[in-house]
């Protein structure tokens, strides 16, 4: 049992911001060499120990490695993305349409995070008036797999531009699970600097000292001396 009064050492701190830091998704850099069994163990276990609504654990995880599904799957996508590169035009479709948005094939496993909308019953505590609350606890379970992935030096692209209902057919979930994170996981040729959007100019990192206000909307935070800090996204 761990001393709450026991801080972190210096590089165990550097480690987790480091995983922060440098995780990546990946959708470009993926390799086919297999995740041993044991690793892949470590990064599902990070996952279950997300934290969740009323300790409910709404997620199970899809393991999947048939060509076969994945082929289905990488379908719905191409579909999707069809349709969503005419939401834009001209050089912005252009740069849409040589984005590479999905590393489906290329990754040796693909994984599904799904939501059990029923899971503990109709009561959960703390799932009482907001009743996305198990969606949003399965997103954490996401994030703590794609952060001890990147420690394990292993890449993982989410891929959403797929058709949940399609989805949920080709995987056979029941009615009450929810197709919530599709991913691909894979060892990678690198991990890149900064996020790939940003490195093909879509879209960048926006400055963090504008997105912190003090106690309402807009507000500047100065006179909490925060602010300089906060400089560097
Ligand atoms: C819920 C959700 C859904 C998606 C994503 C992320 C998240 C959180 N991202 C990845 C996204 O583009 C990426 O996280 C940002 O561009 C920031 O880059 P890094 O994750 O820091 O590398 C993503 N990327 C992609 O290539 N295809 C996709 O369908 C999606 N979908």
């Amino acid at each position: 049992m761990s001393n709450p009064n026991d801080p972190f050492t210096e590089a165990q701190r550097e480690g987790l911001y480091r995983a922060i830091f440098e995780r990546r998704d990946v959708r470009s850099q993926f390799l086919p060499d297999a995740i041993p069994e044991e690793v892949l163990a470590r990064i599902l276990r990070a996952a279950h120990h997300a934290p969740s609504v009323g300790f409910m654990q709404p997620w199970d995880f899809i393991v999947i490695d048939s060509l076969a599904v994945r082929e289905q799957v990488l379908e719905s996508f191409n579909e999707e993305n069809a349709k969503a590169s005419e939401n834009y035009t001209g050089e912005r479709q252009q740069t849409y349409r040589s984005l590479k948005l999905q590393g489906i094939l290329e990754s040796p496993i693909n994984l599904c995070i799904t939501c059990d909308r029923s899971r503990g019953g109709p009561n959960v505590l703390g799932r009482n008036s907001i009743m996305e609350m198990d969606l949003f606890s399965t997103c954490l379970a996401v994030q703590n797999l794609w952060l001890a992935a990147r420690a394990e030096g292993i890449g993982v692209g989410w891929v959403s531009i797929l058709d949940q209902d399609v989805l949920s057919n080709i995987l056979q979930l029941p009615d009450h699970v929810y197709p919530l994170a599709y991913l691909c996981l894979g060892y990678v040729s690198e991990f890149l600097e900064q996020p790939e959007l940003q490195s093909k100019g879509w879209r960048s990192r926006l400055p963090l000292e504008d997105l912190v206000h003090g106690n309402s909307w807009g507000q500047p935070i100065a006179h909490r001396k925060l602010e300089k800090h906060l400089a560097g996204g």
